[in-house]
């Protein structure tokens, strides 16, 4: 039997999931130290880390921030939160991102919102990289979500194939009916896996294909996740 939600129980489950992501994004801040340089993620739950963040600065904080997208930095700007590029920073204290998936040992699966080539760069780049997910995200084993890999335009037919030799339906990413550009002009490939049984070896696979960039498995990377849980958070630290 199939169990339907009404739209008031839908909106109130939409509703706790913001207030989640939220509870994450701004806990998040708190690790944030005066004089830090700042990797800043993509996404809705980042969305909340960057408003406190524009609030703390406007107080007095004083960081350095490099954002991951095109987008996250227009947010960022907007709250005049300053901004930097590679070529302005020798180190990155601390990168704080969403995830799609998060499983137990804190492998992630990121990239639902195109982002995952810079984003990868800085938290490799980082010495801490925490990520900020409500507990929809938490799994115990990598796969539920799908896996965005970025590849080149050039042969991405080709390269789509080679991929999806590896036992999962490839689908080119498409926004408002045209290919979804990165913002590294390169495409999008979202892979839809039954299960991954080993993640860090199917990462090392993928990424020996010609014309991928790179793909949205972030193994071994993360120091800690911040849990929304209602109006709290739950603290995971890598063991
Ligand atoms: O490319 C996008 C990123 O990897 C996001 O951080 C990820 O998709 C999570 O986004 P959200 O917080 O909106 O669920």
């Amino acid at each position: 039997m199939k169990f339907r939600c009404t739209v008031k129980e839908r909106s109130l489950i939409l509703n706790n999931n913001e207030q989640e992501k939220r509870s994450a994004g701004e806990k998040a801040v708190d690790f944030i130290k005066d004089g830090m340089t700042v990797g800043l993620g993509t996404g809705s739950t980042v969305y909340w880390l960057i408003q406190k963040l524009g609030k703390r600065v406007s107080e007095g904080l004083k960081v350095k921030c490099i954002p991951t997208s095109i987008h996250t930095e227009r947010l960022a700007m907007n709250l005049e939160i300053p901004i930097v590029t590679f070529n302005e920073i020798d180190k990155i204290d601390i990168a704080i991102d969403g995830a799609d998936e998060v499983d137990k040992d804190l492998n992630v699966i990121k990239g639902g919102g195109g982002a995952l080539v810079r984003e990868k760069i800085i938290a490799e780049f980082a010495d801490q990289f925490i990520v900020i997910v409500d507990q929809k995200k938490l799994s115990e084993q990598l796969g539920k979500h799908f896996l965005p890999v970025e590849v080149t335009p050039f042969g991405w037919q080709a390269t789509a194939k080679y991929i999806a030799n590896l036992g999962c339906q490839v689908k080119l990413r498409e926004e408002d009916e045209k290919i979804f550009v990165s913002d590294n002009d390169n495409y999008i490939l979202d892979c839809y896996f039954e299960k991954i049984e080993d993640a860090a070896k199917l990462n090392e696979k993928i990424k020996m294909i010609t014309g991928v960039v790179d793909t949205g498995l972030f193994i071994d990377m993360v120091d800690l996740c911040i849990v929304g849980k209602g109006s709290d958070t739950e603290i995971i630290k890598k063991q």
